[in-house]
């Protein structure tokens, strides 16, 4: 770790009052203030040109001469894949940085475990299928192209890339195929930085106009915390699956509720649909989410079911924007509609969830688990908000009838 510390030092990072360490736990090493930081401080800086991006690499003699043997343009994650494929521990000239980073990943694809698609709840079944394909397709072309390259050395650094970069906006450059975008670097020091969404103190910015790369303290941070950043808002299955890891108590956790599972459990719950109220939804095209977080249902979920509560006339001729996109407060009576009809829709969803864990294998049921965890928590502030809005209704209404008498009282009085 000196000798990377040196290296970042000669290379114009700044850092003071930062150590980086192995925090106790399974989680590799982190970066820890050794000084307090006041809120708005930057933590790390560093030359821009110092981001290992797709432009830095290939335009490095080593890349450049490889490219050019080669007839089509690559994507910003097979440079970068390709590069920590080829750089050598010793020879490199990021042999210090290379020689701390991890030499294994605990994340499915590089322990070698290949789930049942069916096995995998919603929120994480796209990501899997995604990152496998992007593995395999990657690992195939650069071992085409150079065919000094084997499979688990492009596997780690695949892993080294997709676990520690950094959303970036890259220039463009001629030799980049930046069809689907460069939006990718890997930062030396900086992605050193764990993840925690609810303690993270870090934001990292590019900071074009002076030319570098910095992390700063998003609030005061004390000496001897340990610094961390926000990699997302990924539920448990995402973090490993991505990244490796699980956080015990993930906010994170969402329950993705597809279209037509949203509509069998709105017929359930004795909402009758029709083919307008379907091609409204459509149109409308928000995400039915259930996040872990004691909000209740989110808003597009209540917007989905008012959909499917409307009547035809208020559907005919667009009609039913005014009323959906409208800042007004929602009627007291269609509110409390939409809630009754949630409550028995999100317990029915709970049920469907609970029987699907039952069949699930060991390695995937933990993941079902957290999503039952989940509707769980939507139900219960669903309810305690159920049960708030009564109270409040029942108060306005003893306040009515307060004053009414007050009134029958001055009038029999005059
Ligand atoms: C950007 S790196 C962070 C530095 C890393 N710990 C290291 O030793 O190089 C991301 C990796 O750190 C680990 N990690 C990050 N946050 C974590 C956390 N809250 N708990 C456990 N592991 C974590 C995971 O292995 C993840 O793939």
């Amino acid at each position: 770790m000196e000798e990377f510390i040196k290296w970042c030092k000669a290379r114009g990072y700044k850092f003071d009052g930062l150590e980086i360490t192995c925090p106790p736990g399974n989680c590799g090493n982190g970066i820890y203030a050794t000084t307090g930081f006041r809120t708005g401080k930057p933590i790390i800086t560093l030359p821009e040109h110092d981001m290992i991006n797709s432009a830095l690499v290939v335009d490095l003699p080593f890349y450049k001469k490889k490219l050019a043997k080669i007839n089509e343009k690559m994507k910003p994650m097979e440079i970068l894949t390709m590069f920590f494929s080829f750089e050598d521990f010793e020879q490199s000239a990021w042999s210090p940085y290379l020689k701390v980073l991890p030499k294994t990943f605990d994340t499915p694809a590089f322990k070698g475990i290949d789930y049942d698609v069916n096995t995998l709840p919603l929120s994480i079944r796209k990501y899997w299928i995604d990152q496998k394909k992007e593995i395999s397709e990657i690992s195939e072309k650069l071992r085409h192209l150079f065919p000094e390259l084997t499979h688990d050395k492009i596997l780690w650094a695949w892993h080294v890339v997709n676990t520690r970069c950094i959303f970036v906006e890259n220039e463009e450059h001629d030799n980049v195929d930046n069809s689907d975008g460069d939006t990718i670097a890997v930062i030396p020091y900086v992605d050193m930085l764990n993840h925690d969404p609810e303690k993270y103190q870090g934001v990292a910015l590019h900071e074009k106009r002076n030319g570098r790369y910095v992390v700063q303290a998003k609030r005061q941070i004390q000496e001897g915390e340990q610094i961390f950043v926000c990699y997302g808002a990924h539920d448990n299955a995402r973090l490993l699956v991505e990244y490796g890891f699980t956080l015990p108590q993930n906010l994170g956790a969402k329950v993705l509720i597809p279209q037509e599972v949203l509509l069998t459990l709105a017929k359930i719950a004795g909402i009758k649909l029709t083919r307008e109220h379907e091609m409204v939804l459509e149109e409308v095209g928000l995400p039915s989410h259930l996040y872990a977080t004691d909000e209740g249902p989110s808003w597009s979920l209540r917007t989905n079911v008012r959909v499917m509560l409307l009547e035809h006339w208020q559907m005919a001729n667009g009609r039913w924007k005014k009323i959906i996109y409208s800042h007004d407060p929602i009627d007291d009576e269609v509110d409390q509609k939409i809630d009754e009809k949630l409550e028995i829709m999100l317990k029915e969803l709970r049920n469907g969830v609970v029987e699907k864990t039952k069949k699930m294998p060991n390695e995937t049921k933990w993941m079902w688990e957290e999503q039952v965890k989940v509707c769980d928590v939507a139900i219960e502030s669903l309810e305690k908000s159920i049960k708030e809005k009564e109270e409040e209704r029942k108060e306005e209404e003893r306040r009515a009838e307060e004053s009414k008498a007050t009134e029958e009282v001055e009038k029999s009085e005059e």
